[in-house]
């Protein structure tokens, strides 16, 4: 008898330690018996070569056909707008200082009134719970609906998403946009690129949620899930692509998606999306046959943090006259995060990460390392020590990597040990304390992961280990970071800060500002009294062994 496998079944069978045999000298073979059973592995591909089962997996991983076909999406109006709510730092956002700059920046709305938008997109903003408008919402939505480009740089959970969905949305609705009906090529009017596959689905949900009950159709692409699955829910119908880049470019490679109609280009998480690690992969995308010319469509780029030289590089992709929106500081982290920073050694964070999540009871906790390996070898020590932990990092398989964020969610695991593949742009409630077990080496990733908590006016907690032997390259922006949000700075952090770099350099506590479109920076350089900061290394290259998309 022959039965083929895929990886999943090999998992099981060796992970699981159900037995099979591995095939002669060492090596694993693309066939082995069991009793009567000849196990033949779905691999064309591979010939030889492979000593071990898990260089086996690895590669197998990444070439057999992926046959995850992730849950439908929730179809009840109850979840689809379900949603938290806002805390009582909400109105608090109004005090920000805004900066926008650029020729004749529109007049910022006040009210969800004022945006002019149609009865039914108007109807989902209030079943999603919005009363008013977040500052980079009463600026932003004015600008995109005035059809000008759009650098916008606002702190993490203060409704980024909903900024850029809906002035697409209402445009769309106005100008009657085609139903979406099945064809063998789409034209999208929108795509949407983010870094990570979780948080385009995230996006994917919130463009389903305002476009409830419109004839405006959200899909989303992205990595290690069925590809099949994921043209034919494409071919359907398809006027706002939400995609991580891989998937976004395999899809148009194959003529599935034409770009003749394409109005709109989001780049989310944009100073990730231009850094090292996606800048090819978005040249590429703006360089696919049909994609409108910079001139031709709108390109709105959004994050929380935006690194001087990435700013630079982003004016390749918009027109001339953009408009630069800052809200608050750019790269400052979101005040309604308590941070502490606890000095510590290699050796004792673990003990002191126990002692900590046992004083938060059930709270639901995300603890950032810096490594797949230690993503998993953190999430099974708390787990042996009965703190119901799950993990999340690029090694997983995608339905483990969704089952981890849905247990998390729910609260069945109130811990989620994460790598920074969980570091931008994901919007989990409840979460009231982040950990960085490992600090990141850059510090906008820093700013990322304190952001999962803190969210839409909610306050939430942030606790650092910081290693001096590792992290001291980090201690000249975290002191000016935490300034920068009115929080305690260490005596002992300063004194890092200063003998690492020999002068202070960051803003006065408590100088709320809004700050940086580069284009002014180039004007004012001369009166700067701080010296140019090298940019920090991309995440990916901090956490060089993750898998981003
Ligand atoms: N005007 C509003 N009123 C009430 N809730 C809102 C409003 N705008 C956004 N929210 C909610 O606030 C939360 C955070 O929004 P969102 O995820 O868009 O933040 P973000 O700025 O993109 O954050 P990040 O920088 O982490 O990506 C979401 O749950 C969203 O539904």
């Amino acid at each position: 008898m022959y039965i083929v496998l895929d990886q999943h079944c090999l998992y099981d069978m060796f992970l699981g330690g159900r037995g099979g045999s591995r095939g002669g000298r060492g090596g694993f073979r693309n066939t082995f018996k069991s009793g009567d059973i000849t196990f033949i592995l779905h691999s064309p591909q591979q010939k030889s070569g492979f000593k071990t089962i898990s260089q086996y997996l690895y590669y197998t991983q990444r070439t057999l056909a992926v046959v995850y076909v992730p849950p439908p999406p929730p179809e009840e109006e109850s979840s689809i707008f379900s949603h938290y709510a806002t805390g009582i730092n909400f109105d608090k956002y109004d005090d920000i200082l805004v900066d926008v700059s650029g020729s004749n920046p529109p007049k910022a709305i006040m009210t969800f009134d004022e945006a002019g938008l149609c009865e039914s997109l108007r109807k989902n903003v209030t079943k999603s719970g919005y009363v008013k408008p977040t500052p980079v919402q009463k600026h932003g939505i004015p600008i995109i609906s005035a059809g000008r480009d759009l650098m916008a740089c606002a702190q993490t959970g203060s409704g980024k998403t909903a900024a850029f969905l809906l002035p697409i949305l209402q445009r769309l609705m106005a100008d009657g946009v085609a139903a979406s009906k099945f064809s063998e090529v789409q034209e999208p009017e929108a795509i949407i690129v983010a870094p990570t596959r979780e948080l385009i689905n995230q996006i994917y949900l919130e463009a389903r949620k305002f476009a409830y009950g419109t004839c405006v159709r959200p899909v989303v692409v992205y990595g290690g899930i069925n590809t099949g699955y994921t043209i034919r829910e494409v071919l359907k119908g398809c006027n706002i692509l939400c995609g991580t880049p891989g998937r976004l470019l395999d899809i148009i490679g194959r003529g599935k998606v034409g770009l003749s109609k394409l109005r709109y280009l989001v780049l989310d998480e944009a100073d990730r999306m231009l850094d090292m690690g996606f800048e090819p992969d978005m040249r590429k995308l703006v360089g696919s046959p049909g994609m409108p010319s910079k001139e031709d469509r709108q390109t709105l780029m959004f994050s929380a943090t935006y690194p001087e030289d990435i700013q630079r590089m982003a004016a390749d992709f918009l027109k001339v006259d953009y408009i630069f929106l800052a809200v608050g500081v750019v790269g400052g982290a979101c005040s309604d995060v308590e941070q502490t920073i606890v000095q510590v050694d290699q050796y004792s964070k673990r003990d002191q990460l126990l002692e900590l999540l046992r004083s938060t009871g059930n709270e639901r906790t995300m603890v950032f390392v810096e490594t797949k390996r230690s993503a998993d070898f953190i999430a099974t020590f708390l787990c042996q020590e009965k703190l119901s932990t799950t993990s999340i990092h690029g090694d997983r398989e995608q339905r483990e990597r969704e089952k981890a964020l849905s247990d998390f969610r729910t609260g069945q695991c109130p811990v989620l040990v994460a790598t920074s593949v969980a570091a931008r742009g994901l919007d989990i409630e409840q979460v009231q304390h982040v950990v960085n077990f490992d600090l990141p080496s850059s510090i906008d990733e820093y700013v990322h992961r304190i952001g999962r908590t803190g969210r839409c006016g909610n306050i939430g907690r942030a606790v650092s280990f910081f290693n001096p032997e590792s992290d001291t390259p980090l201690a000249r922006s975290l002191v000016k970071v935490l300034s920068g949000a009115q929080q305690e700075v260490p005596k002992w952090l300063e004194e890092i800060a200063f003998s690492a770099h020999g002068t202070t350099g960051f803003n006065p506590r408590g100088k709320v500002f809004a700050s940086t479109d580069t284009r002014k920076v180039r004007l004012i350089t001369s009166h700067m009294d701080e010296p140019p900061q090298a940019s920090a290394p991309s995440p990916a290259a901090a956490a060089d062994d993750e898998e981003w998309e």
